[in-house]
Order: C-alpha cells, then sequence, then structure tokens
C-alpha cells in the first residue's frame, strides 16, 4: 500500500446542541493511500458529504483528527486551511456549478488564471474530451457535458485530491457513464487521489476501495480486486 493521502481517527461531527443536536459522524478511523480511486456509499443522511467536506478542507470535525500526508488539517488556522484547498484539493458537485455567462474555457480559466501550477485550460477540456466545445456556453452543452467541463475545471489546478459528491447524480446512465470514464481517466493518467461519494452502488465497481456508511460510522471497506471500466459496469 503507498502511503496514506488521508488519516483520519476519531472523527465525529455534531451539528446544532441539546435535544436538537444532529451526530452526522460519530467516531471515524480511515485511511485513503495516495493514488487510490475511492467511492463512499451510504444512505442519505449516513454522513458522507459531511465527511467529505471535512477532508477537503470545507469543514472541521467535532472531535478528532486529519492528516493529509504529514500535515494536521485538524491544527491548520483558517488561513492554512484556504491554502491546502487552493493548492491541493479540486471539488466536482452534483450540479456543475459552472457560470452562465462565461464559455467552457473561461469557466476553466477561472481556476487556472489563480492556481499556483495549473495545466492549460485547453489541456484540461481536451482531458475530458471537449476540445472541440471550448467556446460553447453552458446552455449550449448536455448535462455530462457541463459536469465534464467542471470537472476540466476541478483538475485544471492539478490538485492532488479530487472530491466528487453524486457527480453522476443528475445524469442519466450514458451521460453519466461518460463522466465516470473521465474521473477513471483522472485517476489513472494525472495520479490523482478520487474521492467519490454517491448512492449509485454502480460506481463502487470502479473503485480500488469502497467505503460502506451508515448512520454516521464506517460499517465495512472492501477492496476489490477486479476493477470494472466505465463502459463495463451494470447501471
Ligand atoms: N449544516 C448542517 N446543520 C445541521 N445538520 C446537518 C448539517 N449538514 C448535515 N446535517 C445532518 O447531518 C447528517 C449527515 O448529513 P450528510 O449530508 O453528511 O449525509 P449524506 O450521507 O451525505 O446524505 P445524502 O446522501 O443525502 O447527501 C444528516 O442528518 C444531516 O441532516
Amino acid at each position: 500500500m503507498s502511503r496514506p493521502a488521508f488519516d483520519a481517527k476519531g472523527l465525529t461531527k455534531v451539528y446544532g446542541e441539546g435535544s436538537a443536536a444532529v451526530h452526522a459522524l460519530r467516531g471515524v478511523d480511515l485511511t485513503i493511500p495516495e493514488g487510490e480511486f475511492v467511492v463512499l456509499l451510504g444512505p442519505s443522511g449516513s454522513g458522507k458529504s459531511t465527511l467529505l467536506n471535512i477532508l477537503g478542507g470545507l469543514d472541521r470535525p467535532t472531535e478528532g483528527s486529519v492528516h493529509f500526508e504529514d500535515k494536521s488539517l485538524t491544527d491548520m488556522n483558517d488561513a492554512e486551511l484556504t491554502r491546502y484547498r487552493r493548492d491541493h484539493v479540486g471539488f466536482v458537485f452534483q450540479f456543475y456549478n459552472l457560470m452562465p455567462s462565461l464559455n467552457a474555457r473561461e469557466n476553466v480559466e477561472l481556476v487556472t488564471e489563480i492556481a499556483r501550477n495549473p495545466m492549460d485550460a485547453s489541456e484540461a477540456l481536451a482531458l475530458v474530451g471537449l476540445d472541440q466545445r471550448e467556446t460553447h456556453f453552458p446552455s449550449e452543452m448536455s448535462g455530462g457535458e457541463q459536469q465534464r467541463v467542471a470537472i476540466a475545471r476541478a483538475v485544471a489546478k492539478q490538485p492532488t485530491v479530487l472530491f466528487c459528491d453524486e457527480p453522476t447524480g443528475a445524469l442519466d446512465s450514458t451521460t453519466g457513464r461518460a463522466v465516470l470514464k473521465v474521473l477513471t481517466d483522472v485517476n489513472e493518467k494525472l495520479g490523482t487521489t478520487v474521492i467519490i461519494v454517491t448512492h449509485a452502488a454502480s460506481t463502487a465497481q470502479l473503485a480500488d476501495r469502497v467505503i460502506h456508511f451508515a448512520d454516521g460510522t464506517i460499517r465495512e471497506v472492501v477492496l476489490n480486486e477486479t476493477k470494472l471500466t466505465a463502459e463495463d459496469i451494470e447501471w
């Protein structure tokens, strides 16, 4: 096993207080080796997005520790956490969050103009198979194409880790497969650690590691001996 990208111990997250308190995470220990393709599966409300947000530096646990490589995320101040997100992390969400008034290349350039070591916006769009669509606006693209622009935007800054929250949640099976193919390409070609939260059990067939979540805890971690390709998974 390669060195860990993430090492989390005893993570808890409580939203609210007293009788209104929601225990979203109830003591999560987790190691994710760098370069893996990881899928977090579990029912709605089981704490998957909460964990993703903590690993991605968007939120902090109530208790517990998280290390990214040799750095403690839980000991970082807000400015350090912002720098961690800027330098190391890409996010892809269910609804693509593209700027409607900007074309595909300009949407990607929003990130490449401020990143430390970006790839060229055109190169990022070619990676997701949209090199012919650079000047198209979001309203001129299908949901799957818009999600691929969002992935190009996230990977253009060459993040160490790509976090995806329900990346195919709004897509039909054909466009969903195309998006998953792009995510496996990013993992294999760029070596990016990819961590996907999803309800879609089919996505687990692509993963190195499947983490089953229930009720704020990890129920089971399954290592896939054989991974399928996006074309071959059963949807
Ligand atoms: N900001 C918040 N304030 C209060 N409760 C929250 C907040 N965010 C999440 N929760 C609660 O924490 C629990 C875990 O939510 P989380 O979004 O992590 O689950 P999930 O497994 O990602 O669910 P889904 O698959 O529906 O997105 C849920 O009960 C949710 O209502």
